[in-house]
């Protein structure tokens, strides 16, 4: 039986020069057994779209050639359908292809793809917006929104990002947060949560997250002084962060948030910034709802 193989690219994605021509993927993917088609997103968002077309079109894989927010847009038309997701990984992070051991090695990628080993993943959903690695509130996606402000798409754009968010940043937003069977208000520097044990550059606030437990990974960092966060800072490079007290992880199956003040929340969601609508969030998951192609 030929397996219907479509590959959608992010042209822009990392270094900005992705490219992949079927005549490229037909001398991996031999015709008898696969039938390949290649689309390109023309501007962001648009990889939506084409997934949701192959999907009508009836692949049985598509390819996700991009990071983080291309494989958020491509999976988001996965989800609870038959169809099984592969990634190449071609973004400046990478997170979710990290987890999944998926090297950046383009012919390795390619001959993990072929060989169509797949596990299911749980799926984070928050309102009605999907998530496949993580999504968070406070610093990192006022991070993210600066990030997006940046010409850049790479490592350097990324820690620019940071050190100018960390002298802007103000820690003011009372939020009541409701998970298992607690309710409580805190004011957190970072509010994480992760579905995924990495968030892009082989760094991790959560390295003990799972992807098929049915549970998310949360973060909570408290309001720190200057000398505390530079103790957070190096911590969190031997991944050891959670050792700094008032730094709280908890493992819940949902979590809701409501801003106190009435404020819209601005999220990160897989590395892009929302404003959302709403001055309250559910972030539940959807357990074992994406089947994703692993090395
Ligand atoms: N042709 C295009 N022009 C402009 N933007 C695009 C185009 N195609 C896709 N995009 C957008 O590019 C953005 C970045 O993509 P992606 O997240 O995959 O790469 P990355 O940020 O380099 O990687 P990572 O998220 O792993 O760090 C996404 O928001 C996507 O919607």
């Amino acid at each position: 039986m030929i397996t219907n193989i479509h590959f959608i690219v992010n042209p822009v994605a990392g270094c900005g020069k992705n490219s992949l021509s079927e005549d490229f993927l037909n001398g991996y993917f031999e015709a008898e057994n696969f039938q390949v088609v290649v689309k390109e997103s023309a501007y962001a968002k648009n990889a939506i779209q084409l997934a949701k077309q192959s999907v009508a079109e009836k692949a049985d894989i598509i390819v996700a050639c991009g990071g983080d927010g291309t494989i958020n847009e491509v999976a988001s038309s996965c989800v609870h359908t038959e169809v099984v997701l592969g990634i190449i990984p071609m973004g400046s992070g990478n997170g979710l292809a990290s987890n999944l051991k998926i090297p950046r090695d383009i012919s390795k990628a390619l001959a993990i793809i072929k060989a169509k080993a797949f596990i299911e993943i749980d799926t984070g959903m928050i309102n009605n917006e999907l998530f496949f690695s993580n999504t968070g509130i406070g610093f990192d996606a006022f991070v993210i929104s600066n990030f997006e402000k940046k010409p850049t798409r790479k490592l350097f754009g990324y820690v620019r990002s940071v050190i100018t968010s960390l002298r802007k940043y103000k820690c003011e937003e009372d939020i009541e947060i409701s998970y298992l069977s607690t309710t409580r208000t805190v004011c957190p520097f970072l509010l994480f949560v992760s579905n995924s044990n990495e968030m892009g550059y082989k760094m991790s606030l959560t390295p003990k997250a799972s992807l098929q437990d049915g549970l998310l990974d949360v973060l909570i960092v408290p309001k720190l002084s200057f000398f505390r966060m530079m103790i957070f800072a190096f911590l969190f490079f031997l991944k050891k962060h959670h050792w700094l007290k008032g730094v709280e992880e908890i493992c819940t199956p949902s979590i809701a948030m409501k801003n106190v003040k009435g404020a819209n929340f601005m999220i990160q969601k897989d590395g892009e910034a929302v404003v959302l609508k709403e001055n309250t969030i559910e972030i539940k998951l959807l357990h074992k709802a994406l089947k994703v192609i692993i090395a």
